[in-house]
C-alpha cells in the first residue's frame, strides 16, 4: 500500500498551477422532453433559485411544473440547437478554449482553464478534478455573471464548496463576485453594439434586458437590481445615449410572483403602442448566447413588437467568443489571481539582479576608493 494519502499521490511530483473554473449556469443534454425534464429537476430544485417552503415547493414542483414545463421548454430548445449542441454550451466552451489560449500566451504555461456549468454537465465535479489533475495548487473560480445574483452567483460557490467537503489537501480558493462596472466589459459591450450600428443602423431605442428576478430578492437585500442598472447607466453613457434614448428591462420571468420590472415584453407591447416603430435590443448580463437570448428576445420579443404595431426589431448579439470578451475575462483572472507566484514576476530572479547591481556598485565605489 501506498505510503501518500490519495491527494498526495495527485501531486507528487507535478508542478504546481492556478485553475480557473469557468462557470456557467447549465443547459439540457439533448433537447428532448426527458433531458429537458432532468435538467429542470436539478436546476428548480435549488434552494437558491426558487426560496418557497421546501415541502410546499416538492410538490409544486413535481406535481405540477415537472410535468407541463419540459415538454414545452423542449421545443423552445429545439428551435435554437445547432450541430454541436446547446448554443449556451457550444459559446461557453469557445469562450474557454480562447481563454486558455489567451493565459497561455500571457502567462507561458501556467494556468489552466476549464469549464464547469452549476447544471447539468460539464458538471463543477468534473472541473474541479481536471483542474486538480493538472496540479492546479491555487483556484480562481469566475461565474460567467457580470451581475451579482444569489440565484446565479452563490449557487456557483455553494456547489464548488460542497465538491470541496470530500477533498483532504485544499487550494487556495478566490472567487471572483461580480464585474457589473469593469471598464474593459463596459467597452465591450459598448464597441459590439457600435459595430452592430455601423452595419446595420442605430433604430429609435436601444433596450439593455437584464435577466429577471422575483421582487422578493431584491427587498431582502440582493444586489443583482442595482448593480444591472449601474451596467445599463455606464454602457449609455460609454455610447454617448441621451435619456430617452435607453432603458434598462428585465426579461424571463417563471411563475406568478411579481418580477423585477419594467418586464421586456409588456414595454415592448407599451412602447410601440405609444408609437414607437424601431428598437434595438441587447442582453448585457448575459456573456453567451442561449435560449433565452436566441428564442426569447430574438424571436418571441420580436414577434410581441411587431403585434404591438412596431416595424423593426434587431437583437444584438452576446459577447460570445469576441476577442475583446476574452480581454476582459483575462484581465479579470490577471487582476483577481495577483500575488500568486505562477501569474507573478520572478521575484527570486528579481531579486538576484537587484543583488548583482548592488555588488557592483559597491565594487566601484571600493575601486574609486582605492
Ligand atoms: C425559477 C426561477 C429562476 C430564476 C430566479 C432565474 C435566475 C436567473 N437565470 C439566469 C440565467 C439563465 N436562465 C436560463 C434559463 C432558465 N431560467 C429559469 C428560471 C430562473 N432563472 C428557467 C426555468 C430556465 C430554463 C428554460 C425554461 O424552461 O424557461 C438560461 C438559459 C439556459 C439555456 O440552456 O440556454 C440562462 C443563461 C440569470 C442570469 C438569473 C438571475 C440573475
Ligand atoms: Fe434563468
Ligand atoms: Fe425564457
Amino acid at each position: 500500500m501506498s505510503r501518500y494519502s490519495h491527494d498526495e499521490q495527485f501531486f507528487h511530483g507535478k508542478a504546481e498551477s492556478v485553475g480557473v473554473l469557468l462557470v456557467n449556469l447549465g443547459t439540457p443534454d439533448e433537447p428532448t422532453t426527458p433531458s429537458v425534464r432532468k435538467y429542470l429537476k436539478q436546476f428548480l430544485s435549488d434552494g437558491r433559485v426558487v426560496e418557497i417552503p421546501r415541502v410546499i415547493w416538492w410538490f409544486i414542483l413535481n406535481g405540477i411544473i415537472l410535468r407541463r414545463r419540459p415538454a414545452a421548454s423542449a421545443k423552445l430548445y429545439a428551435s435554437v440547437w445547432t450541430d454541436e449542441g446547446s448554443p449556451l454550451l457550444v459559446h461557453s466552451k469557445n469562450i474557454q478554449q480562447s481563454l486558455q489560449h489567451e493565459m497561455s500566451v500571457r502567462f507561458n504555461g501556467p494556468v489552466h482553464v476549464e469549464l464547469a456549468m452549476r447544471y447539468g454537465n460539464p458538471s463543477i465535479l468534473a472541473g474541479l478534478r481536471a483542474l486538480r489533475a493538472k496540479g492546479a495548487r491555487r483556484l480562481l473560480v469566475l461565474p460567467l455573471y457580470p451581475q451579482y445574483s444569489a440565484t446565479t452567483t452563490a449557487t456557483s460557490y455553494d456547489a464548488v464548496s460542497q465538491e470541496m467537503k470530500r477533498w483532504r489537501w485544499l487550494p487556495e480558493i478566490r472567487f471572483i463576485n461580480q464585474y457589473h462596472d469593469n471598464q474593459r466589459y463596459i467597452d465591450a459591450l459598448a464597441q459590439s453594439i457600435e459595430a452592430h450600428w455601423a452595419k446595420h443602423g442605430k433604430q429609435e431605442k436601444l433596450m439593455m434586458s437584464f435577466h429577471g428576478l422575483p421582487r422578493r430578492n431584491l427587498e431582502l437585500g440582493d444586489p443583482y437590481h442595482c448593480q444591472c442598472h449601474k451596467t445599463g447607466r455606464l454602457l449609455a453613457e460609454k455610447l454617448g445615449l441621451k435619456e430617452g434614448e435607453w432603458l434598462v428591462t428585465f426579461q424571463s420571468r417563471f411563475g406568478r410572483a411579481e418580477w423585477l420590472k419594467p418586464y421586456t415584453d409588456k414595454t415592448l407591447e407599451k412602447l410601440a403602442g405609444e408609437g414607437l416603430k424601431s428598437i434595438d435590443v441587447v442582453c448585457p448580463g448575459f456573456p453567451a448566447d442561449c435560449l433565452e437570448t436566441l428564442e426569447e428576445i430574438a424571436v418571441e420579443n420580436c414577434e410581441v413588437f411587431k403585434e404591438a404595431g412596431g416595424e423593426s426589431y434587431r437583437y444584438i448579439p452576446a459577447l460570445n467568443n469576441d476577442p475583446e470578451h476574452v480581454q476582459v475575462l483575462a484581465d479579470l483572472i490577471q487582476q483577481h489571481s495577483q500575488g500568486w507566484p505562477e501569474v507573478s514576476p520572478d521575484w527570486s530572479e528579481l531579486a538576484d539582479e537587484a543583488r548583482n547591481k548592488q555588488a557592483q556598485t559597491l565594487a566601484k565605489a571600493k575601486g574609486a576608493k582605492l
